[in-house]
């Protein structure tokens, strides 16, 4: 059996994506899903993402984890929307379906701005901070991220049992101006630092910028830049929260099972 895939990347963050409309894909079989995301015996991705139809949206995103859990992903959203674009399904603007709800994004200039979900407010951890953002994020801003054990200190918090049962994305975020920051991020699932997360991101710019009314945040990843636009809900919380940033298809190919 063959399956055509094609692959994209979000500033470095990378997904194996497949046109599922016919409901093919057998999504119960995580050894599949594990394979095809492994950089020596698959094709390598941090996650693998079906584009399925969907009788209330444009489409629905199914996104798996490299390693077949499943959570919101921000930058593969954002590849899913391009990737349904380059389908015909959708033009320069869509509703769509994810695992936390319903989404909304744009498609201009090259980039994919996403609208995410409301974020009810950030809960203070000790010095570090929490985010939902879709996908649960633990949030420690330091000095020169560039030097920061980003592998070692992120599994350390990705399992403490203060985490338990599902365990937390962790970002490193460090301050690089007023409206700038630099962030990387130890992804549960993948369990390893990617190049990019863009729920992550999303939650750190809510952090940074927690105590501005209406914020856009900047951010610098190891895969490139993004950026975070809010506003601060006067009863508490965040709203019309946007990530914006490049998708990209790198390649196209035949899935041999
Ligand atoms: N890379 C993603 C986040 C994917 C989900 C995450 N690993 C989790 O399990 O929570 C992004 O761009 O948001």
């Amino acid at each position: 059996m063959e399956i055509t895939f094609y692959k994209y990347q979000g500033t470095g963050n990378d997904f194996v994506m497949i046109d599922d409309r016919s409901e093919s894909f057998e999504v119960t079989d995580l050894a599949l899903i594990s394979k095809l995301c492994d950089r020596k015996f698959g094709v390598g991705a941090d996650g693998l993402i079906l584009i399925r139809n969907h009788q209330d949206y444009d489409f629905e995103m199914i996104y798996f984890n490299a390693d077949g859990s499943q959570s919101m992903c921000g930058n593969g959203a954002r590849c899913a929307v391009a990737f349904s674009a380059f389908l015909g399904i959708v033009k320069d603007q869509t509703t769509f379906l994810a695992i936390d709800g319903k989404h909304e994004a744009v498609l201009e200039n090259g980039l994919v701005q996403l609208l995410m979900g409301e974020v009810d407010g950030i809960e203070s951890r000790q010095e570090d901070f929490f985010v939902n953002t879709g996908s649960p994020h633990h949030i420690r801003l330091v000095e020169k991220v560039s030097d920061y054990p980003v592998f070692a200190e992120g599994k350390s918090v990705r399992y403490d049992a203060s985490y338990a049962p599902g365990g937390t994305n962790v970002n490193f975020v460090e301050p690089i101006a007023e409206d700038e920051i630099f962030v990387r991020t130890y992804e549960r699932g993948v369990e390893d630092e990617t190049l990019s997360c863009g729920t992550g991101v999303t939650a750190a710019a809510l952090v940074y910028g927690k105590d501005q009314d209406a914020a856009e945040i900047k951010i610098n990843t190891l895969g490139g830049k993004l950026s975070v636009k809010f506003n601060s809900k006067p009863e508490g919380g965040y709203s019309d929260i946007w990530l914006i940033g490049p998708a990209e298809q790198v390649f196209k190919g035949q899935i041999i099972i």
